[in-house]
């Protein structure tokens, strides 16, 4: 073996969205809080990130987390996530993956029928319901860190297309809002390419048009999420629609988001359009779903928010060891403008 790096991988996936657990093979990631440690992997250890994500062993598709022990004593353990294009405070369908590969693995232990974990992510603690069963985890409930409207009804002028009313809200990632009809879309599969290209063009402008910062940690990456929206339905007591989350530099969410859903609660909840103890289910542009509450209320700054609830379901896909040889001339991987639409 002449590889100079090799990491342990678990990889997952949570509702058709990849999300690769490294769970060993990094070394010492420095840092108080699972933010300082983002913030130490984000400046000094990013090659990590490309090592995983960057072709040649990775795909714009991915997403990947970082098992780390937390510091802070009502955790059970922390997390960081890596994302293509950033390293986000919050992720859902990471958090997902994270939750049932520690659990169906044995790093941590787990009590059927439900084991309750408190995870430690950049955003913050993270608690965690897991319904378990046979060994394996049937269901993943998390509450998210505090969602709040930054914009509502706002127009912006997107360079060839036009202008759009967009909605501007945080869920643990920075997204802006356009209903899909808005921009000629029904959010079919067949769409994803289309809606990539078009979503990246209004997210553009957004970031440009409309300031967000988050008043309590101006660290927090701005708009880098653009959810379509599909019509809000009451169904069998439930309210139903759809969803299509453009990640940056240009690709379609598998999952139904769950950043992009707890901002879409806060939106919803400034609406009128539910109320504590309502069951949202949102679906992704594959059709799979998210099940979505709001648990209580919450105040960020000058804003009122929601503390979201989301839930789902995680599978493990395999086990693998990732090397890096001394030789290999993509020591920090590279991208193609074929699948990374833009440079970032
Ligand atoms: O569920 C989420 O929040 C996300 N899925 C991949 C990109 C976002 O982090």
């Amino acid at each position: 073996m002449r590889w100079n790096r090799v990491l342990q991988i678990v990889d997952c996936h949570a509702e058709g969205e990849i999300g690769k657990v490294i769970v060993g093979g990094f070394g010492q990631v420095r840092g108080e809080t699972m933010f300082d440690k983002r913030n130490e992997l984000q400046n000094n250890m990013d090659h990590i990130r490309k090592m995983v994500l960057f072709e040649p062993r990775g795909a714009v598709w991915h997403n990947s987390n970082m098992i780390l022990p937390s510091n802070n004593p009502e955790a059970d353990m922390g997390f960081v996530i890596l994302e293509i294009c950033e390293y986000p405070a919050m992720s859902g369908s990471n958090t997902i993956c994270v939750a049932t590969v520690l659990l169906e693995t044995g790093i941590l232990p787990m009590k059927e029928p439900v084991t309750d974990l408190v995870l430690e992510a950049p955003a913050g603690l993270i608690r965690v319901r897991c319904d378990c069963k046979d060994g394996k985890v049937t269901r993943v409930t998390f509450v998210n860190q505090p969602a709040f409207v930054y914009h509502m009804d706002s127009m912006i002028e997107v360079d060839g297309l036009g202008s759009f009313r967009v909605d501007v809200a945080y869920g643990g990632m920075t997204y802006v809002f356009v209903e899909a009809a808005d921009a000629g879309f029904a959010i079919t599969p067949d769409e994803a390419r289309d809606m990539c290209a078009v979503g990246q063009r209004i997210k553009a402008a957004a970031a440009e048009q409309l300031a967000v910062s988050h008043p309590e940690n101006p660290e927090i990456p701005g708009i880098t999420q653009l959810s379509f929206t599909g019509p809000l339905r009451r169904e069998g007591g439930e309210i139903r629609s759809r969803n299509a989350v453009v990640v940056s530099p240009g690709r379609c969410d598998r999952s139904p988001c769950g950043t992009g859903s707890s901002a879409r609660l806060a939106v919803m909840h400034a609406r009128g359009q539910i109320r504590q103890g309502e069951v949202f289910v949102h679906q992704s542009i594959i059709g799979t779903e998210f099940h979505c509450g709001i648990e209580g209320l919450a105040r960020v700054g000058p804003y009122d928010a929601v503390i979201p609830s989301v839930a789902g379901q995680a599978w493990i896909t395999g086990l693998s060891q990732m090397g890096m040889d001394p030789t290999d001339p993509f020591q920090d991987g590279f991208t193609l403008t074929d699948t990374w639409m833009s440079r970032f």
